[in-house]
């Protein structure tokens, strides 16, 4: 099921404590005098009486006082902000990860790049410029305050004119953001290649084909830094237009006071024009950082939309439905596929409890297309997948690969998986997969670490399951990376194990199959038949 995260203002505001929410607030209220302290003190100047010295040093005093008030709050604002980017990143961090956990068809590049480079890019470009951005707010209050003091008229037209300092920004924010989603998803695919290249480097080596993947990493690469270059571009491109628009925003409210002196108009005095220009700058400032931040805040509206596909919820009660007595799993009519492929169209499989099923056919025709329908991992288009009359679930079977999912850690952390579990049923699972004898006197204490052989990482992944009582045991061609020996050892223990088995495989032990009673369906792409 496609579902869809934003990380927006409401996922701000609540991942931040409210007295920190608070604190930044004040102390934003407080720091926004820097920007008229000066004028505000060199106006009081002006009319300090020279003659009482008390006076001079009570003005002194409250203005060291006002400065440093002013300068404490702007110092502890940044403490508070960092305080606040720090527990959204951690909260972001982990919610991305969770998702990423949840979502079974995203792949490890998919992930780091969400949990490294996106996760950083909401960081600078968003989370960093929405404390910022309220700073900006208060500021431009405050200096509005001065400005409209100072001559209201006037003062009106300079606020009034700096407003189409935000057009040009408005304007572009589309192109910003598609230039941002271009750049992550060319990035994205350059790390997919580095890792691949990287992983296959022996291979690489080998056939001696180091240029022509060498050539592929460099077309990628241009491509990357070309779609940086592309956002970066449109990225200053928005800046020089927004300068345009803040230049033009304080050149005409000059040009209107000169009017206005030259006409007698509004009691417009030369000391207003000049008052004014320097004070109302920091009006203009903030807006046009204002905008900048906006600018920045509203560029990152695609990346921060996470995408994921879920699968539906196991906890969720499932509807009944009957089935003939005998059958166990059941696959009805059942239409599957990948994107606008489809692989298996009207298929119909019966297993009965404790079967051992084997299915074989050409390469290619959708056999372990079936092992994920009834391991739950894809789901039907058309059709059901039962199990005992109910929609199969993910939690219903262990699924073994040719490549087992281990952790460096103690064999007792790689079966329990962090839960609790006694000491007996963990030994109990462990020789039922006979690995209760390989590995030392104590197994449990084991520390798994690239030093299991593949049989013996597949066995550990039974247990693991068998611990769990999970009553499926799907198999995906588990033999084909094992030597003969190992697979017979592994396909014994198998078909002896209490639960129902269903194994994929092209390679078929016929001698284990006669005695182990165990049916054969080939599969040929359509139907299943009995061999
Ligand atoms: N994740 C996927 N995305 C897109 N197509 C896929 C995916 N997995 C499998 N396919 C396609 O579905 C078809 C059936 O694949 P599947 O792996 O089920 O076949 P198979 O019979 O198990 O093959 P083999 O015996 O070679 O492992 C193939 O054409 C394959 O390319």
């Amino acid at each position: 099921m496609k579902k869809e995260k934003t990380i927006d203002l409401k996922w701000v505001l609540k991942s931040i404590p409210s007295l920190l929410l608070t604190a930044i607030l004040l102390l934003s209220v407080f720091s926004s005098f820097e920007g008229v302290i000066n004028g505000y003190v060199l106006g009081k100047i002006t009319s300090i009486d020279f003659n009482n010295l008390n006076e001079v040093l009570i003005f002194g005093l409250g203005i060291f006082l006002a400065y440093l008030v002013t300068y404490t709050s702007a110092y502890l604002f940044l403490v508070c902000k960092q305080l606040a980017i720090k527990h959204l990143n951690t909260k972001l961090k982990s919610e991305l990860f969770k998702y990423q956990l949840k979502d079974i068809s995203t792949d490890t590049t998919e992930s780091l790049n969400l949990l490294t480079n996106i996760s950083s890019q909401i960081e600078q470009r968003y989370f960093e410029p929405i404390f910022y951005l309220v700073q900006c707010f208060i500021t431009i209050i405050s200096t509005a305050i001065v400005v409209l003091g100072t001559n209201l008229y006037l003062g009106s037209i300079y606020i009034l004119m700096s407003f189409i300092s935000m057009v040009p920004s408005y304007l572009s924010r589309n192109k910003l953001s598609g230039s941002t989603k271009d750049w992550s998803n060319k990035n994205n695919k350059l790390i997919s290649i580095i890792k691949e290249i990287t992983s296959g480097k022996l291979e690489i080596n080998k056939y001696s084909v180091m240029p022509a993947f060498l050539n592929i990493f460099d077309k990628k690469l241009r491509s990357e830094e070309g779609a940086y270059y592309q956002l970066n571009h449109a990225r200053f491109t928005a800046q020089y237009y927004t300068w345009i628009g803040a230049v033009l925003s304080s050149v005409f409210p000059i040009i209107i006071g000169l009017i206005c002196i030259a006409k007698g108009w509004l009691g417009v005095k030369i000391g207003t024009v000049v008052t004014l220009s320097l004070t109302a700058d920091h009006v203009l400032g903030g807006i046009r950082e204002l905008t900048n931040y906006y600018t920045q805040i509203t560029g990152t509206k695609k990346i921060r939309k996470i995408e994921y596909y879920e699968l539906s919820s196991e906890e969720k009660e499932v509807q009944s439905i009957s089935t003939p007595e005998k059958s166990f799993i059941e696959l009805k009519d059942v239409v599957a596929g990948y994107g606008d492929k489809t692989v298996i169209s009207n298929l119909n499989l019966n297993i009965a409890k404790l079967d051992k099923v084997i299915i074989t056919g050409p390469s290619g025709v959708g056999k372990s297309t079936i092992l994920s329908l009834i391991s739950g991992q894809l789901k039907a288009r058309k059709g059901q997948v039962l199990l005992e009359g109910s929609p199969i679930k993910l939690s219903d079977s262990i699924l073994i690969s040719q490549k087992p999912w281990y952790f460096v850690g103690t064999v007792k952390d790689n079966l329990t998986l962090y839960q609790n579990y006694d000491i007996e049923t963990l030994n109990k699972v462990l020789e039922l997969v006979h690995l209760d004898k390989e590995l030392g006197e104590d197994p449990l204490s084991f520390v798994i670490n690239d030093n299991l052989s593949g049989g013996q990482l597949q066995r550990l992944t039974i247990a693991r399951g068998l611990l769990r009582q999970r009553s499926i045991l799907l198999l995906d061609e588990i033999t084909s990376s094992l030597d003969k020996t190992n697979a017979r050892k592994i396909r014994q223990l198998i078909y002896n194990l209490p639960i129902t088995v269903i194994e994929v495989a092209h390679n078929l032990d016929e001698d284990l199959i006669e005695k182990g009673n165990i049916k054969v369906l080939e599969f040929d792409g359509q139907r299943l038949h009995a061999r």
